[in-house]
């Protein structure tokens, strides 16, 4: 199936994302397909809304140290839950539903998710670094939250802006 990115404005992504129920292979070739849209396009995360399916499954790649994205390091996370959270810590983020755009992100530093693998198995993670800030993000997915709504009124407004005369000239 081919699947393509929602990019902001498109009110889809404000959608509120669904408990996924039935753990099948329909499931199971949707986010085979997921893969290949975020690798080809460098991305290291991407939610299901951003491929305009609102269902609580997000996929992650965070690069190792020689910037490498091997695929056992690929994480399927279906209905996460967030149980432990603290500290903070900032970033700066980037999506590929907003693409182009880079803006400075405060999350906290550490989180614990309860969530489901792609066989419906509940597991646990622990997460730091850049892996804990990827998962916050994508789970604002989740909510129908983008990053750009984190930002101060002014460096919105400025985002706003030049986003529209990015769009502008892209037609
Ligand atoms: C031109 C452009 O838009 O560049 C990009 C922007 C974002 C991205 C990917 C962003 C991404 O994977 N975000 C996942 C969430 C996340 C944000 C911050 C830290 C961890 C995880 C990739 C881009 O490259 C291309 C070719 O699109
Ligand atoms: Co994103």
């Amino acid at each position: 199936m081919k699947l393509n990115i929602v990019e902001y404005p498109d009110k889809r992504l404000r959608q509120k994302s669904t408990d996924v129920e039935v753990f099948d292979k329909k499931l199971h070739d949707f986010l085979d397909a997921m893969y290949p849209v975020m690798m080809d396009t460098n991305g290291i995360g991407l939610a299901a809304i951003q491929v305009a399916k609102p269902i609580r499954a997000l996929i992650l790649n965070i690069p190792d140290d020689d910037g490498e994205q091997p695929y056992e390091n690929l994480l399927e996370i279906i209905n996460p839950i967030i149980t432990h959270k603290s500290g903070e810590t900032v970033y700066q983020e980037g999506c590929l539903s907003v693409p182009k755009f880079y803006e400075d992100i405060s999350r906290y530093e550490n989180i614990v998710i309860n969530y489901q693998d792609r066989d419906g198995n509940t597991k646990t993670l622990e997460a730091d670094g850049l892996l804990s800030i990827a998962i916050q993000h994508e789970i604002d997915h989740l909510e129908g939250i983008l990053f750009i709504d984190k930002l101060s009124y002014s460096r919105r407004k400025k985002f706003e802006k030049e986003y529209k005369r990015m769009l502008k000239e892209k037609k």
